[in-house]
């Protein structure tokens, strides 16, 4: 090609681009997501009457547990179903999945839930008293606590409704709630803490308004003894000084709902 023609070849494609007649890239076909492997597996029965959520004498009055809240069956049903998600990812201290879209995410829109973390969502919420809608949104943590498996201090923050709910199967464990500190506190003294909550394995516990946003929540790595923050010795049949075993899995599902993007 003379310089010539590559000149005027030049400028041939500069007015194209300009009139924006420059050829696309056909568009590539709608990619199928294929639905994940657990989408349409059940696992609790919504026909179930299930024990109510009850607030703890000597806890915040935002926190509430109902023990044995699902049956055995059911426990081992929801954790196969929760197994069978080809999405799980190793974090600091213990393995998850999230399910029902990136919350907290500029571009987040909600994504469905597989049928057995929805029917998770839609009887937690039929368990509380208060009329907000079911979550949209769950979480699975795996602990495997012959490992040192824990989550460290934190709040569930503002990408959520200030209410969460979790439901504890294959291993009993203690959250801890404690005062969360303001920015000038930290470094300078220890949190207080505010009430520890045993979970045992089947529970479902309830945390929102001020046990969301004033306080923090933990489980711990070590083996837990039951002390005298415990506030549902009644509720989970505890008594103080028993020693909570560390062995085994548990699997968590933590039910919030996603706020839409502002
Ligand atoms: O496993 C638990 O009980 C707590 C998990 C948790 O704090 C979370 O998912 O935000
Ligand atoms: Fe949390």
């Amino acid at each position: 090609m003379s310089a010539l023609d590559f000149a005027a070849m030049l400028r041939a494609e500069k007015r194209k681009a300009r009139s924006g007649a420059v050829a696309k890239p056909a568009p590539k076909p709608q990619q199928q997501r294929r639905p994940p492997p657990d989408a349409a597996t059940a696992a609790l029965d919504p026909s179930t009457q299930r024990p109510p959520l009850q607030t703890l004498p000597g806890a915040p009055p935002t926190i509430a547990y109902a023990a044995d809240w699902i049956s055995e069956a059911e426990e081992a049903a929801i954790v196969a179903a929760a197994k069978r998600g080809d999405d799980w990812v190793t974090v600091r201290g213990r393995r998850l999945r999230r399910l029902g879209g990136p919350a907290g995410e500029a571009s987040f829109a909600p994504e469905p839930l597989p049928r057995w973390a929805r029917d998770a969502c839609a009887a937690a919420a039929a368990s509380d008293t208060s009329s907000r809608p079911a979550p949209n949104h769950v979480l699975v943590n795996a602990y495997d606590f012959a490992k040192e498996s824990y989550v460290l201090p934190h709040t569930d923050g503002p990408a959520y409704d200030d209410r969460t709910f979790t439901l504890s199967c294959g291993a009993d464990a203690v959250v801890v709630f404690k005062e969360r500190l303001k920015t000038s506190d930290i470094g300078v003294r220890a949190a207080a803490t505010r009430c520890e909550v045993l979970l045992r394995r089947r529970s479902l516990l309830a945390f929102s308004r001020e046990a969301y946003t004033e306080c923090t929540h933990e489980i711990g790595a070590a083996p837990d003894t039951i002390g005298l923050c415990c506030v549902n010795l009644d509720a989970a049949n505890a008594r103080v000084g028993d020693v909570v075993g560390r062995a085994g899995e548990r699997v968590s599902f933590t039910l919030r709902c996603a706020r839409g993007a502002e």
